[in-house]
């Protein structure tokens, strides 16, 4: 998908909101697990439930890799049932060297056909690049994270007054463009995205961390919009985990609304 259709459907939906698919075989509601696919019957009660207020959906591989081939299955299912029009997300956290990148690429990208993989920038230019060889998909590098061990190396100073955050995102647009990059930034460090801004003000920023992390949407909305809306805000629990009952799927189509009418406000209000 390129930026100009995410856009269109950000405006169409006046949503920026991003569904985290976090499906723990641990918390779905008991009468689904007599079904053949659990996490796919309770993938597709939550796809169904919220897409009229998604423009994106992502789901955090580790939750499907835990369950070996039967969570691949159940992951190939989920991303071929999310409507077409909307961006998909693979939650992988990848990078390697660059002939072992080329085959997570070819994994999400080919394999599956996700729009995006979330990507790690530890190792550098070549573990990042063969990700970007593919028309209308997107690497989304991991910038400034939401948890509190970003501290240990993100914040590290490098002098001249950069931090290794700041760097990240400096060397990223060197790599790829606003047409096929993105970055992520936690909505708890919602107090950093003016610098952020500064340095990519034209980038989508994918913000998971709103709802059970604590990160403010409206703070996030206030210093993140950018003219193309610039935001894929992600939340996982507070929308898939709003009960635990045969009502899961109401509930988290409540929660996904509460969060697409805010979203709507602040579209009105910084676009
Ligand atoms: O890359 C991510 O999506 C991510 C980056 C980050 O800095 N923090 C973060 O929480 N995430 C992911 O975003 C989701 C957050 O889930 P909730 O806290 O349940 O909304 C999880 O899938 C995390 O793996």
């Amino acid at each position: 998908m390129n930026r100009a259709s995410l856009f269109e459907q950000i405006q169409k939906k006046k949503s920026f909101l991003c569904v985290g698919l976090d499906t723990d075989i641990k918390k779905i509601p008991s009468h689904l697990l007599d079904t053949e696919d659990p996490v796919f019957e309770f993938n597709k009660a939550i796809i169904d439930a919220t897409k009229e207020f998604a423009v994106a959906y992502k789901p955090n591989i580790a939750f499907y890799e835990s369950l070996g081939a039967e969570g691949w299955k159940s992951l190939e299912k989920t991303l071929n049932y999310i409507p077409k029009e909307i961006f998909t997300i693979a939650d992988a956290k990848r990078g390697d060297i660059g002939n072992t990148s080329g085959l997570y690429a070819r994994a999400f990208f080919e394999n599956m056909s996700f729009d995006s993989v979330t990507v790690a920038p530890y190792m550098g230019e070549d573990s990042v690049t063969p990700f970007l060889g593919y028309d209308n998909k997107w690497v989304i590098l991991l910038g400034l994270t939401s948890n509190q061990g970003s501290f240990d190396f993100q914040h590290c100073d490098l002098g001249k007054n950069e931090a290794l955050w700041q760097r990240v995102l400096k060397k990223g647009k060197e790599w790829g463009t606003e047409d096929n990059m993105m970055y992520v930034v936690g909505a708890t460090r919602a107090d950093m995205l003016k610098k952020v801004r500064e340095i990519i003000p034209d980038h989508f920023l994918l913000v998971p961390g709103v709802g059970a992390q604590g990160g403010s949407l409206q703070k996030v909305a206030e210093a993140g919009m950018n003219d193309h809306c610039g935001l894929l805000v992600n939340s996982s629990r507070g929308i898939i985990y709003a009960s635990n009952g045969e009502d899961f799927a109401d509930k988290a189509a409540e929660a996904a609304q509460t969060l697409q009418k805010e979203m709507a406000e602040y579209l009105e209000k910084y676009l």
